[in-house]
């Protein structure tokens, strides 16, 4: 899992915080109890399928009932974990940044990613899986981050129906984890993050820069299913 908190100018030098996080693991505590239920059910009911990891509950059964309540439960956490983190985050700013006055932030943007919600499309309810996603309705912010040497972008929704009114969370990884690892050495970490306050160990090498797709590109892929509101650029990076 990934986590982090970012100070961050925009073009006109006015400063964002960012931070991505989830349910800190407890989602997918939860979820992995689901699906050896739903593992369970498909043996029982002697249901062939093509492999174990396709188990599925069916819509309105109490099974279904039960994975979606703590669904909804993680997700909410999630969220609030997100509210008490920027709470504390931006009181630590304005001690050292504000004299210690309070600020009044010109946009919240807070929005979930990898979750579920029940929508309609194409005229029919049905439910949404958003997998390395985030929702980009007509007028939902959103937030693109690029990694911990990049650009990273706050949107708005264009509403795009065949995209299921999605967008990407991120510019997404170009080197799995033990690649990045071997390719990379301490100095490209130091040279990809130049000019940012972040760890620079070999630690995060995982983390560095040119695991990730270029973002510039990313956005251009997706200029069908959002605009771009903000260009953020991080001086300060911590990893969680
Ligand atoms: N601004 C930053 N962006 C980052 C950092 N690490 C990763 N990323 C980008 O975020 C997305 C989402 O992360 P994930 O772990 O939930 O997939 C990822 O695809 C990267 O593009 C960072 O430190 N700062
Ligand atoms: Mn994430």
């Amino acid at each position: 899992m990934n986590h982090f908190i970012e100070v961050c100018l925009d073009t006109e030098n006015q400063v964002w915080l960012m931070l991505h996080s989830g349910s800190r693991n407890i989602g997918n505590m939860l979820a992995q109890c689901h699906i050896s239920t739903a593992k369970e059910l498909a043996k029982m009911a002697g249901n062939k399928l093509a492999d174990p990891d396709l188990a599925y509950f069916v819509a309105g059964t109490p099974e279904f009932q039960a994975y979606w309540r703590d669904l909804q439960w993680a997700q909410d956490y999630a969220r609030f974990n997100r509210n008490v983190m920027m709470a504390r985050f931006k009181h630590i700013i304005e001690k050292h940044l504000a004299g210690g006055k309070a600020t009044k932030p010109l946009l919240e943007v807070n929005c979930h990613h990898n979750y579920a919600e029940k929508e309609v499309h194409f005229g029919e309810e049905v439910y949404v899986t958003r997998k390395g996603a985030v929702r980009a309705q007509q007028e939902d912010y959103g937030i693109i981050p690029g990694s911990m040497g990049a650009i990273s972008y706050i949107v708005k929704g264009k509403g795009h129906a065949h995209s299921f009114c999605s967008c990407s969370h991120g510019a997404g990884r170009l080197l799995s984890r033990n690649k990045a690892k071997n390719v990379y050495t301490l100095d490209d970490l130091i040279e990809q993050t130049k000019g940012v306050e972040c760890r620079k160990d070999t630690g995060v090498l995982d983390e560095i820069p040119g695991a990730y797709k270029p973002i510039d590109q990313v956005m251009e892929n997706q200029s069908d299913l959002v605009e771009i509101v903000a260009t953020l650029k991080q001086v300060v990076c911590v990893k969680g």
